[in-house]
């Protein structure tokens, strides 16, 4: 099956105009390429039905991540691959892929007993961006279904706080029953649209993690069908969800920000729009070097990240409240 990247945004003419957009701001780097735009295009996003990306759907989801609360990695792996699953290393020495297996790992005894966590290796990087600490007090504003929330948890060996906060009611419930599966006791769940979130009544935060709603990717949804409209109302929404998130940041505090969409507007316009329109953020560059084993490389703005198939498509940036 091929999967079809290309879209009308990745013209030519569109991707001009965006890259024009955002060197006009002259707070941040541009890492542009230095042959055509059009290079620039297939070099983030492959060529459409390329041979290479034929696998990549079972490359992306195929991996675990060792609930290090409740067992050691080398502990899982042995009695895993006892069961026949093949894993690989991967630069986390918690996470495996999983190469082949008899049967689905989401329905063997160590997984009910929360023993790990199904997702892909892309999706693991915003936390590590991150960098969660002991006893900070940290917000996840778009936690559903848990992933990122309970990875974070992981990190802080439960000594923390974190306010993991949904606005869908019934994704929440598979927030809450992951983070109980897991054995997590830092976590308070929330019900609410994060955009109206107040520093009066939740305090300031350390650290934040706006994972945020967006278009997604063909790699997760091989039907997806995205329009302009649905980009824009996206890249709005999550305009308004990065503006709440600084206000609610201490200062010093930092901001990952993190998408599976590979559009522009929801990635680096979205960090363009901020770092130029408040005087209270500056950006804190990643470095892709850190994330061996991926397919990751400097985004438009230099220091953001995209990640590229064959690994789930992602964006990461992170931000510091001065
Ligand atoms: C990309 S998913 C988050 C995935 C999650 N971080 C994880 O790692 O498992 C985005 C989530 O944000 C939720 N969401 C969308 N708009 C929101 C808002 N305004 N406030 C809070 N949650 C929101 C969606 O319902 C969805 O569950």
């Amino acid at each position: 099956m091929g999967l079809k990247l290309t879209s009308s945004l990745r013209d030519i003419k569109k991707m001009r105009e965006m890259k024009d957009k955002i060197r006009k701001d002259n707070k941040i780097e541009l890492d542009l390429p230095k042959n055509s735009d059009e290079s620039y295009d297939k070099s983030i996003y492959g060529e459409e039905n390329s041979d290479e990306n034929n696998n990549a759907e079972f490359q992306n989801y195929k991996y675990i991540r060792v609930n290090t609360l409740q067992i050691a990695p080398e502990e899982l792996k042995k009695r895993l691959e006892n069961k026949k699953v093949v894993l690989e290393d991967t630069f986390l020495d918690y996470a495996f892929k999983v190469v082949s297996s008899p049967f689905s790992v989401g329905a063997t005894p160590e997984y009910l007993y929360g023993y790990y966590f199904m997702q892909s290796i892309s999706s693991m990087v915003p936390v590590i961006a991150l960098n969660p600490q002991k006893n900070e007090r940290i917000l996840d504003m778009c936690a559903a279904p848990g992933g990122k929330t309970t990875h974070i948890a992981q990190l802080l060996e439960n000594e923390g706080v974190i306010f993991a906060v949904e606005v869908n009611k019934n994704r929440i419930r598979s927030l809450t029953s992951n983070v109980n599966r897991m054995g997590i006791k830092d976590v308070v769940t929330i019900n609410t649209d994060s955009v109206n979130l107040k520093s009066e009544e939740l305090g300031l935060f350390d650290k934040i993690l706006l994972d945020a709603p967006c278009t997604g990717n063909a790699y997760k949804d091989s039907s997806r069908i995205k329009n302009r409209s649905d980009i824009l109302f996206c890249s709005n929404r999550q305009k308004e969800l990065i503006h709440t998130a600084i206000n609610l940041l201490k200062s010093g505090g930092e901001l990952v920000y993190s998408t599976c969409s590979p559009e522009i507007e929801e990635d680096e316009e979205v960090i363009s729009h901020i770092v130029n329109l408040r005087n209270d953020v500056e950006l804190i560059k990643l470095d892709k070097n850190d994330y061996k084993g991926l397919n990751i490389q400097d985004a438009l703005i230099k220091g953001t990240l995209k990640i590229l198939p064959p690994n789930e498509p992602f964006y990461i940036a992170k931000l510091k409240k001065l």
